[in-house]
């Protein structure tokens, strides 16, 4: 049986909720479980999860804002738009920590801040 579901974030979404092995009720819908215990845990977990979304984004736009300044100032003394050497160190900073992934976060990072090549 399929069942309009509000979701925490308020949007509207469909769930099979007897779909073959699949938990049920509209609790089950939202956490992936029957277990009153493990949707509890889950759902704290996502509340913390929900906080660091906002900050993380929070911190994005704060840091692409900086670097835009950053290249404005610059450029209006004359200077280059970027300093690749700058950037070089900002990308092996986050791929020593994080791996491969790193790598493509300061990529996307050092986009946000300057916009696309
Ligand atoms: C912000 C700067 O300008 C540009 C943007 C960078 C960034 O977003 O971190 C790094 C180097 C520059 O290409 C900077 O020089 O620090």
């Amino acid at each position: 049986m399929m069942t309009d579901v509000v979701e925490s974030s308020g949007s509207l979404a469909r769930h099979d909720l007897t779909a073959g092995g699949d938990p049920t009720g509209a609790a089950a819908a939202r956490t992936g479980t029957d277990d009153a215990a493990a949707a509890e845990r889950i759902g704290e977990i996502r509340r913390r999860i929900d906080e660091i979304d906002r900050t993380l984004i929070a911190l994005w736009q704060e840091r692409a804002a900086l670097s835009q300044e950053v290249g404005a100032t610059r450029m209006a003394s004359g200077g280059t738009r970027l300093v690749l050497s700058r950037e070089r160190e900002i990308l092996e900073r986050f791929r020593s920590e994080l791996g491969a992934d790193g790598t493509q976060l300061a990529l996307l990072l050092l986009r946000a801040g300057r916009g696309p090549l």
